[in-house]
Order: structure tokens, then C-alpha cells, then sequence
């Protein structure tokens, strides 16, 4: 359970599905802070979570033992560069989750003395099922780093990248990575209902055969390959289906979607980045 102050600057979609994990996990909501410039969502993250919440950015770090950096890449600068005089004063660690923002960025927005680690986590932080991505530079200590785990394995399973342009490949399977499963499952379900089955038992079926093979593909050792493999019987239903699969380049489809969200990682550091 974690039992420092965590201050998210940035209350929506990511925020708002680490904060459900962290409560989930154990976390008391008092212990949880949001500094969100809409009044309407303010109101809606603190009915929901029972958390402070406040609309100035530096009074949320001065109060922070951890400071949580949540807002889109493109506010980035600007609200780290805003919250530089306050970490002068009072020093909180400082993640940022923002995808394609290179520490050295941060570092350069926030202050040279603001201890900074780079986190990409993924929406289903929500229900303890996270996957999350770490890196930090040399000048980062081991209680800091375990810190910054400890808040992330509260909402899944965490991975320390030692090379930080990795951090554009993970952002392209985990952190995007939900989003694609969604889109197969949505394709999924459009084509049973056109081949007959109602909305709901369209649904419920695709939910409930996706989670039965991402259970199957964790608990057990077997590699991916034989667990098809056992599914697909010579000559049968699954063999066909696999067949318009691969005639249609999945995989090669899959590779260049993957490195679409690569590079533009890349583009987001290159474009975003900059140390003034
Ligand atoms: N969504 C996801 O699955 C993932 C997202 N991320 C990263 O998380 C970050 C947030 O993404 P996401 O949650 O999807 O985006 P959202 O737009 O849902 O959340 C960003 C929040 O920041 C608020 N905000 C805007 N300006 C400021 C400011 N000056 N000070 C404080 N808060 C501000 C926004 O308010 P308003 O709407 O009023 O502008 C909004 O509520 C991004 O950097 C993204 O790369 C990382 C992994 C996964
Ligand atoms: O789409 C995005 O840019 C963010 C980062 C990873 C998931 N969502």
C-alpha cells in the first residue's frame, strides 16, 4: 500500500485509471491529490475517488511527496516550466507518464536538481492489470526508483528499461497497446452481428473469448504458437479463418502498426522536446 502523498498534475483518462488502481490496491484517497484546470471534471474526480482536488498546479507539488506529470504531451512544457519555481522551494520525485517526452526535456523543464523518472503505464491500471514501462538516469538513487515502483506495481506488473529510446517501442505495445485489442474485439463483434447473433450475445462472447485466451496465454507455459496451435484442428473452422489472416498480411499489418506508434513517439519527442 502506498503511504506517500501522490499529486496527479492532470486529471483525465490515464490519471483517472491509475488513481482507480491505486484506491483499488489500497491507497486512501487522502493520500491522493489532482491539480485539474476543469471545474466540471474537479467536481467529477472528487466524487468519484474521494479525492482533494485543486486548480493550481504549484500548491499540488508543494503539498506532493510525489509529483505525477499526466497531462498530453503538447501541454507538457508549458505546465512543467510552470511548476519549476515551486520544485525549487519544495523537491517532490517527479513521474512524468507523457508519451515521447525525453527526460532530458523534463529535466530541463522542471530544474537540473528535480529527481524526474519516465513512466509509461496503460489503461487497464484501472483494475490492478496495468503493464508498465520505467526508466530513470544514473542520477536517480535506488529509494527513488523503488518508490516509483512500488506506486506502479500497485497497478500491475512494472518493467525498467535501462535504454531510454526503448521507452518509444513500449509506448507502441502497452501503453497504445489496449487500444488494438479493443479494435479486434470491435471487429469481432460487427461481423458476428452480421453473421447473425444478436448485439448483446455478439458482445458477450468476443469479452468473454478474448479474456479466456489472454488467461490461457498467462497461465500457461506453452508458447503462443501451440496454444493456436491446439485450437486449430487440420481441415477445420479455425484453419480457415487463419488462412484469410495470413493471405492478408496480419502480421505484416500488425509490424507496421506497431512502428507507426514507434515513430511517432519519436516525432513527439523530436517536435515537443527542446530544452528552453
Ligand atoms: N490514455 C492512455 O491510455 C495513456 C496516456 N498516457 C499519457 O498520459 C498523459 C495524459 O493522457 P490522457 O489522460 O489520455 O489525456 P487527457 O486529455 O484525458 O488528460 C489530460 C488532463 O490534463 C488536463 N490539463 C490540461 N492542461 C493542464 C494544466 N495546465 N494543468 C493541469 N492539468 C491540465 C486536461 O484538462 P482539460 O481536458 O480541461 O484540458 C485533462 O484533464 C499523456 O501525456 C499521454 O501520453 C500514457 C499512457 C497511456
Ligand atoms: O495515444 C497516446 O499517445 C497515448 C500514449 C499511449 C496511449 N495513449
Amino acid at each position: 500500500m502506498n503511504t506517500k502523498t501522490l499529486a496527479f498534475i492532470g486529471g483525465g483518462n490515464m490519471a483517472s485509471a491509475m488513481i482507480n488502481g491505486l484506491i483499488e490496491d489500497g491507497t486512501e484517497p487522502s493520500h491522493i491529490l489532482v491539480a485539474e484546470p476543469d471545474e466540471t471534471r474537479r467536481e467529477q474526480l472528487a466524487a468519484r475517488f474521494g479525492v482533494h482536488t485543486l486548480s493550481d498546479n504549484s500548491e499540488a507539488a508543494h503539498q506532493a511527496d510525489v509529483l505525477i506529470l499526466a497531462v498530453k504531451p503538447q501541454a507538457l512544457k508549458t505546465v512543467a516550466k510552470g511548476l519549476s519555481p515551486a520544485l525549487q522551494q519544495h523537491t517532490p520525485l517527479c513521474l512524468s507518464i507523457a508519451a515521447g517526452i525525453r527526460h532530458a526535456s523534463l529535466q530541463a523543464w522542471l530544474g537540473q536538481d528535480v529527481p524526474v523518472i519516465r513512466v509509461m503505464p496503460n489503461t487497464p491500471a484501472m483494475l490492478g492489470a496495468g503493464a508498465s514501462g520505467l526508466y530513470a538516469p544514473g542520477n536517480i538513487d535506488a529509494a527513488q526508483r523503488e518508490v516509483a515502483e512500488h506506486i506502479m506495481r500497485a497497478t500491475g506488473i512494472a518493467v525498467w528499461l535501462e535504454d531510454e529510446s526503448l521507452m518509444d517501442a513500449l509506448t507502441a505495445v502497452s501503453g497504445s497497446g489496449p487500444a488494438y485489442f479493443f479494435r479486434f474485439m470491435e471487429a469481432m463483434e460487427t461481423t458476428a452481428q452480421e453473421l447473425g447473433l444478436s448485439e448483446k450475445t455478439a458482445h458477450l462472447l468476443v469479452l468473454q473469448t478474448a479474456l479466456g485466451a489472454a488467461r490461457m496465454a498467462m497461465e500457461s507455459t506453452a508458447p503462443l504458437k501451440e496454444l493456436r496451435s491446439s485450437v486449430t484442428s487440420p481441415g477445420g473452422t479455425t484453419e480457415a479463418a487463419l488462412k484469410v489472416f495470413t493471405e492478408g498480411g496480419l502480421a505484416q499489418l500488425v509490424q507496421q502498426a506497431l512502428t507507426a506508434a514507434r515513430d511517432r513517439s519519436i516525432e513527439l519527442s523530436d517536435s515537443l522536446g527542446g530544452d528552453e
